[in-house]
This record gives structure tokens, C-alpha cells and sequence, in this order.
């Protein structure tokens, strides 16, 4: 048997597609807007665009189809001076999400890896080169 990129189900297929993402932004969007540190980014953008947001965010590290056509994660973050701090809250909070829906511990793993992949295009660092 040809092993092609097909025949390996993504993360995203293997929890249950976008039922499963819905099910998961559900949980996520309450964490989110609950933590006192996070809630203020969100205070000006619509009830849409926060789903949407949080969505789109769970299908990418989750290896999900990429229908987004938005803007790219540096281009829409970093006028929001992320700190390192809030993405790893949000991180968090997304991990705990996941555990929370029974999400297998390789999934998450390969989260908290994409996670650190994108890091340096959410936050805004000061520091050069990093
Ligand atoms: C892996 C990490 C993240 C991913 C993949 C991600 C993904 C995205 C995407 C795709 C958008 C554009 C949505 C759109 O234009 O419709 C967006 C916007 C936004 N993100 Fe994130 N995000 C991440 C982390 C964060 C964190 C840590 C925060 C806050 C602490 C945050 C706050 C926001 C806000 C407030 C917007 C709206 C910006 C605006 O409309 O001007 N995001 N994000």
C-alpha cells in the first residue's frame, strides 16, 4: 500500500472534525472571556468574530482544513502587543479545553507544538530576534 498524506487522518479528523472544533470553541470562548487578563482583547470585536476567531484558531493547530483567507497571524496580532504571558494563558486555556473534552494526549502534544511553533507571530516580544 502507497502510504500517501491522504490515508493519515489530521488531528482535526481524528477528534471529530468541526462538530468537535464547535464543541471545543464553545468551551474555550467561555474560558477566555472568564480570565480577567484576556477578556479586555476581546471587549471591541463582535460575538461572530470571536467564534470565528477562536474557531479558526483550534482548526489550524489542529492540522484542520485552512479555509482562512484572513490576514496572516503576525499582520493581525501584532498591533495588539500580545506579551508573552497572555499567549501562554490562552495556550492554556486551550490545552485545558482539550483535556476537558477528552482529547487524546498526542493530539495535545502536537498542540502545545504548534503552539510554540507560532508563538513568535501572536506575540510582540521586544525582543529582536526572538
Ligand atoms: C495559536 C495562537 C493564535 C492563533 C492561531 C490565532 C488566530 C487568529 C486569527 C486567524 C485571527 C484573524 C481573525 C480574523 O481576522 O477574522 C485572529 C485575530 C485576533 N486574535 Fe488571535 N490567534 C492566536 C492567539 C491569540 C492570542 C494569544 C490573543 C490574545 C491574547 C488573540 C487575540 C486576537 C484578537 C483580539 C483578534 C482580533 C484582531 C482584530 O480584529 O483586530 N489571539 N487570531
Amino acid at each position: 500500500m502507497t502510504v500517501t498524506e491522504q490515508s493519515i487522518p489530521s488531528y482535526y479528523d481524528r477528534i471529530g472534525g468541526a462538530a468537535a472544533v464547535k464543541a471545543a470553541v464553545d468551551v474555550f470562548y467561555g474560558r477566555v472571556l472568564a480570565d480577567p487578563e484576556l477578556a479586555g482583547y476581546f471587549t471591541d470585536i463582535d460575538m461572530v468574530g470571536q467564534r470565528r476567531h477562536l474557531a479558526l484558531m483550534l482548526t489550524v493547530v489542529l492540522g484542520g482544513p485552512n479555509e482562512y483567507a484572513g490576514r496572516g497571524l503576525a499582520e493581525a496580532h501584532q498591533p495588539l502587543g500580545i506579551p508573552d504571558a497572555h499567549y501562554d494563558l490562552v495556550g492554556a486555556h486551550l490545552l485545558a479545553t482539550l483535556t476537558q473534552l477528552g482529547v487524546p494526549a498526542d493530539v495535545q502534544d502536537h498542540v502545545r507544538a504548534v503552539l510554540g511553533q507560532v508563538r513568535d507571530q501572536v506575540v510582540t516580544s521586544g525582543r529582536p530576534g526572538v
